[in-house]
């Protein structure tokens, strides 16, 4: 139990000081407690002696008064404390995890699903903001307490403090147990949740496959799985807490009894006052509430703190760019030396060893699957190759820190993705200090300024997640207008002219164009326009670098590119 304490004050970080002042006010909380007591004694006191003026009356309702006003002060601020606390250290720890995704390698999101990180990132997180701060808390100033209460009942009777004692530390033994037994049923309810969380998301994804297949009612039977196994494993705990938490309230029912009873037979014996022995029935019904609270808090830690350690799991996932250097190279020609690369185990690119020379274009071609956009990922290091290295401007891309690296470049791909941000923000995206008129500028030039301004917000219309609210093309210019905005000397393009109506193609084109002046253009290119007027052709397949050279070098030549020409409107799998 002191080490899952340990590690939730070390989650706490910058707010630990938050929590040390929750901690501080708690104990006067329970000094203001003891006035309650110290009000109720005075009472007894005066009834039992026989001096019953309005004296005794007003001091313990003075006593009650200060008691119940200064709970309620210290209340307040404590609880705004443990609040700030709670939300502060979960929303540190989620821009943690942001900008710890970001230099990892994408082969990660391959085995660790989507669903996994927005489990961690939600209901594991909210699980530590809701509960951390009030259980460190309740569990550190309920021990603090109990301590002030067990002290002054010994001062009070040696014997009625030994039986408070006893059922004190039973109550602490029983609770124990039932903490260590939990730490084998909470991680399985975080995977649950997690399971829980991946199985919608994937449903909200799939929804428009599952509506246009008619399989409303049956497409959610991952969902239908995951609540089941989430309220099994929620039932395995309660199954695994009940009888502790009823061997919890039997002990100490039967030290209240013992209490009372000693003080009831001590009385009738003559050891002992009537006014102690009645209070010390009211002690009986007292002296366990502190650490009664404090055992609640227990059976929460160990869920918030296999939380925390569901959460760190984030951390251990080594990064891509822990030496690297900030570097702007002058040139920015990309070279391949002898570059081999695998997903997981499978060989995807083999033995491939090219240059693309500085502000020229390279259209890669080849049949789906045979590696381009794989090729296209690996200059942003979106995975690391398996040997070889790649260059720009004649330095290994893994000495560059990735932001260096991606001031370089910027990507052009098939699916766009825009945030639920306005336009603005979306085009801004690459260069946030842009003004608004060079996102106009970059707009004009990505030939999306039209549709743009025709929108009831123009600039400021806000789209939904994913660029929901634009049609294809529409998404694509806006993409081209972010690249354009950022103005790297890399672009990286996946030339889109897939469910692209005639009208936009045009557009598209002459986007296109003006984005790719004077850069150094790596292009997996469908057009045969485009693939003719290229600097460089290189044509994968399976992996290798079959063939490269011009249009004019490669049309004549027997091999995969002319082969290319003659069927290319008829062949399957090429794109065209
Ligand atoms: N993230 C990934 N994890 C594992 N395998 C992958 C991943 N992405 C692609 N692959 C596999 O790698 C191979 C090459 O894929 P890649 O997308 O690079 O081909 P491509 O030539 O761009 O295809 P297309 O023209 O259809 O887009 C394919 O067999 C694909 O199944």
């Amino acid at each position: 139990m002191i080490s899952v304490l340990k590690k939730l004050y070390q989650f706490a970080g910058e707010e630990q000081k938050n929590i040390k002042k929750s901690i501080f006010w708690g104990f006067f909380y329970a000094v203001f407690h003891m006035f309650q007591v110290g009000a109720i004694y005075f009472v007894i006191l005066a009834l039992t002696s026989g001096n019953k003026t309005y004296h005794a009356a007003w001091t313990a309702l003075l006593l009650l008064v200060v008691s119940i006003a200064g709970r309620a002060i210290i209340n307040r601020f404590t609880q705004l404390q443990q609040t700030h606390a709670g939300y502060f250290m979960v929303a540190n720890k989620r821009i943690e995890i942001g900008d710890k995704l970001k230099r990892i390698p994408m082969g990660y999101f391959n085995a660790k699903s989507l669903g996994e990180i927005t489990g961690i990132s939600t209901t594991v997180l909210d699980v530590v903001e809701s509960n951390g701060p009030v259980v460190l808390v309740n569990i550190l100033s309920g021990f603090i307490n109990s301590i002030v209460f067990l002290l002054c009942v010994f001062g009070f009777d040696w014997r009625i403090g030994l039986l408070a004692l006893a059922g004190t530390v039973l109550y602490l033994f029983i609770t124990s147990v039932m903490e260590k037994k939990s730490a084998s049923v909470t991680p399985r309810r975080q995977e649950s949740e997690a399971q829980l969380v991946d199985a919608v998301l994937e449903q909200i994804q799939g929804m428009s496959v599952i509506k246009s297949f008619n399989l409303t009612g049956k497409g959610d039977r991952r969902v239908r799985e995951a609540l089941e196994y989430n309220r099994k494993s929620n039932l395995d705990i309660e199954r695994l807490f009940t009888p502790y938490m009823v061997a919890q309230e039997l002990s100490l029912h039967l030290f209240s009894v013992l209490i009372m009873g000693a003080g009831i037979i001590f009385c009738l014996n003559g050891n002992m006052t009537l006014s102690d022995a009645l209070m010390t029935v009211v002690i009986s019904f007292l002296v366990f509430s502190q650490i009664q609270s404090t055992g609640s808090a227990v059976s929460l830690l160990r869920v918030v703190g296999s939380s925390i350690d569901h959460a760190d799991q984030i951390d251990e996932i080594p990064e891509m760019d822990s030496t690297g250097r900030t570097i702007y190279p002058k040139k920015h020609d990309i070279s391949f030396d002898h570059i081999d690369f695998s997903y997981d185990r499978r060989p995807i690119l083999k033995n491939v060893n090219v240059t693309i020379p500085d502000r020229t274009t390279t259209a890669i071609i080849g049949p789906s699957g045979s590696g381009k956009t794989t090729l296209c990922s690996l200059i942003a290091r979106f995975w690391d190759v398996d040997s070889g290295s790649i260059r720009i401007g004649g330095t290994d891309i893994r000495e560059y820190t990735l932001e260096s690296l991606m001031d370089q470049i910027s990507m052009v791909f098939q699916n766009v993705y825009l945030f639920a941000d306005t336009i603005e923000n979306n085009i801004k995206f690459g260069k946030p200090d842009a003004t608004h008129e060079q996102v106009v500028a970059a707009a004009k030039k990505a030939c999306c300024h039209d549709f743009i301004s025709a929108l009831p917000d123009g600039y400021d219309t806000v789209i939904g997640e994913g660029g929901a609210t634009l049609s294809g093309g529409e998404k694509q210019r806006i993409s081209i207008a972010r690249a354009m905005l950022k103005n790297a000397p890399i672009i990286i393009f996946d030339e889109a002219t897939a469910n692209v109506d005639p009208e936009n193609e045009d557009k598209l084109q002459k986007a296109m164009e003006e984005l790719m002046r004077d850069k150094t253009i790596l292009m997996i290119a469908h057009r045969l326009k485009t693939v003719q007027k290229a600097d460089q052709i290189l044509v994968l397949d399976g992996g290798r670098i079959a063939q490269k050279g011009t249009h004019e070098e490669l049309k004549d030549m027997p091999g995969i590119y002319r082969d290319f020409l003659e069927v290319r409107k008829e062949a399957a799998g090429w794109k065209l």
